[in-house]
């Protein structure tokens, strides 16, 4: 089963180009969802939170209630310290999920499946996906867009883009990038084209039930991002002020 992580940056299109893949019965794993699946009431990330934020971050700041998600949001979005603590209780019940959905696919006898998770590379999921594909826009564009699609000051878009990696340096993990900047046609053409590129041969899926042939391909997986680099170790590359934020860097298959 081919393992592809889906990432980019907060309003970049992910969503976007999921529903495209979906529309080819492609099974997408999408981390926004487990993440509000695994805070509801009687979680054990909910208790976690509720043990730390107190009822502050609760509907009718009363424990027991949902999460008030734009409270919580308000909070993470402008202090580092409380998104780690957030982050280091919601990500490991999350990356639980991810697994378990994984392996249910894998049982099915998928041969493809699509994790979408913002933050791939700040995380560890990296190292088990086969590809890494990046949906880019430039950061004023994905200002605009958080503006536009969720009601929020200039302000408070931009501490949302300021609590992610930059998404320029994303691009130098991908082995695809889809470059969002012009139209949805266009958007949904470029997908297609990658989905394309990354379709998994039978034979190999075949050949994945074999055990030494799965241990093989994991061992493989598991060489090629390390060959690769450990994204969260590079701040920056020298690649990165050549690159123009407003106009498409060449098209990148590695
Ligand atoms: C803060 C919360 C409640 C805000 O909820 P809201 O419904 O407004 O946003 P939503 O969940 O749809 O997230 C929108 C986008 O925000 C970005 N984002 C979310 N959490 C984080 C984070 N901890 N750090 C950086 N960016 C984040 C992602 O790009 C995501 O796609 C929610 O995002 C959350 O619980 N975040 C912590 C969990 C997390 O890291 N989720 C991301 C994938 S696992
Ligand atoms: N090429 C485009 N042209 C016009 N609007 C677009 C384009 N791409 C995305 N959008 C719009 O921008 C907004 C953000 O896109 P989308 O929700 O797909 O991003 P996302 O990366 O999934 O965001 P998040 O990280 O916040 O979940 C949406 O309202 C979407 O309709």
């Amino acid at each position: 089963m081919r393992v592809v992580g889906l990432t980019g940056g907060i309003a970049s299109g992910k969503s976007t180009v999921v529903s495209t893949i979906l529309s080819l019965n492609v099974p997408v794993i999408d981390c926004d969802v487990l993440a509000r699946l695994v805070v509801e009431p009687g979680h054990s990330a909910y208790k976690k939170l509720a043990a730390h934020f107190g009822n502050e971050i609760f509907q009718n700041q009363e424990i027991g209630q949902p999460l008030d998600r734009a409270k919580l949001g308000s909070i993470i979005f402008t202090d580092a310290s409380q998104r780690r603590v957030v982050n280091s209780i919601i990500h490991p019940a999350v990356r639980d999920e991810i697994l378990k959905r994984l392996l249910k696919y894998w049982i099915k006898g998928t041969s493809l499946v699509v994790i979408d998770v913002p933050l791939l590379l700040e995380g560890e999921l990296w190292r088990i996906v086969s590809e890494v594909i990046v949906v880019y826009c430039p950061p004023e564009v994905q200002l605009a867009r958080i503006q536009s699609r969720d009601g929020l000051t200039a302000q408070e878009a931009q501490a949302r883009i300021d609590s992610q990696r930059p998404l320029i340096e994303k691009v130098d993990y991908a082995d695809h990038v889809i470059y969002n900047i012009s139209d949805l046609d266009t958007l949904k053409n470029s997908t297609l084209q990658v989905m394309k590129d990354i379709k998994p041969n039978p034979i190999w899926t075949v050949l994945g039930y074999f055990p030494p042939f799965t241990l093989l391909m994991a061992t493989w997986v598991i060489v090629k991002r390390h060959l690769k680099g450990d994204p969260r170790k590079t701040v920056t590359n020298g690649n990165r002020s050549s690159v123009s934020t407003s106009a498409p860097p060449k098209q990148k298959k590695v």
